[in-house]
């Protein structure tokens, strides 16, 4: 494994992964981040994904702890109030945040850390991290996201609205990104992420 130096230690504006441990995978909504996050992790478990807080209900399977740590509205209005969360942003109809303290000890310890997060969080981490890779990914067409947001089969017609009408919205920052992927052959996605972490 390369030895990467921590974020502190570089004050290179270069974007490798010797340059900084914090990478941003953001991307519209069914794009396929999660399936390929989990694709990675299992690849590399070395990697710490950074498990977010959301006031979004549990899709059926997702355990508390694991996809998420499912809260309250107030509970989260709390946590922000507190400075808990290193980004946060309201998506949908309901709050995503990042905890904040996990994501600073892991990158401290040398960890290569994960965000899998949207658009507006991932401009927050970028105006605060300016050294964090960030990686957009993108449909292979707007057809092609659609039919994997309805083929997941988990959100409501409403939901799956809103998703479309933002994804319309995130997929024109895709060049705000240090990298842009399609995702069209998972594989050879996967693969772009593993040179673009690993080289
Ligand atoms: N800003 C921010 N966005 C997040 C966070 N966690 C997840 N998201 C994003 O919130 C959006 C909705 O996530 P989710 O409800 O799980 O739906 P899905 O990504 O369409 O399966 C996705 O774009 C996630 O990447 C977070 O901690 N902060
Ligand atoms: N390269 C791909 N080709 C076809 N379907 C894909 C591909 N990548 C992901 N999918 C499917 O698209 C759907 C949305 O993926 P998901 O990982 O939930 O997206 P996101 O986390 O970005 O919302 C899932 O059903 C997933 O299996």
């Amino acid at each position: 494994m390369m030895q990467v130096l921590s974020i502190q230690n570089c004050a290179t504006t270069k974007k490798n992964p010797s340059s900084g441990k914090l990478i941003v995978l953001t991307g519209p909504s069914g794009v396929g981040k999660g399936t390929l996050m989990r694709s990675l992790l299992q690849r590399h478990p070395e990697l710490y994904y950074s498990v977010s807080a959301t006031t979004r209900p549990p899709r059926p399977g997702e355990v508390n702890g694991e996809s998420y740590y499912f809260v309250s509205r107030s509970k989260f209005e709390e946590l922000i109030a507190q400075g808990e969360f290193l980004e946060s942003a309201e998506f949908a109809g309901n709050y995503y945040g990042t905890p904040r303290e996990a994501v600073l000890n892991q990158v401290q310890s040398g960890k290569l850390v994960v965000l899998e997060i949207e658009l507006a969080g991932a401009r927050q981490v970028r105006a605060s991290f300016p050294e964090a890779l960030s990686i957009f990914i993108l449909p292979p067409s707007f057809e092609e996201l659609e039919k994997r947001i309805r083929g997941r089969g988990q959100d409501s017609e409403e939901a799956i609205t809103r998703r479309l009408q933002r994804a319309k919205e995130e997929i024109q920052a895709a060049d705000e990104f240090d990298i842009q992927i399609v995702n069209d052959n998972f594989e050879a996605a996967l693969q772009a992420i593993e040179v673009a972490l690993f080289g």
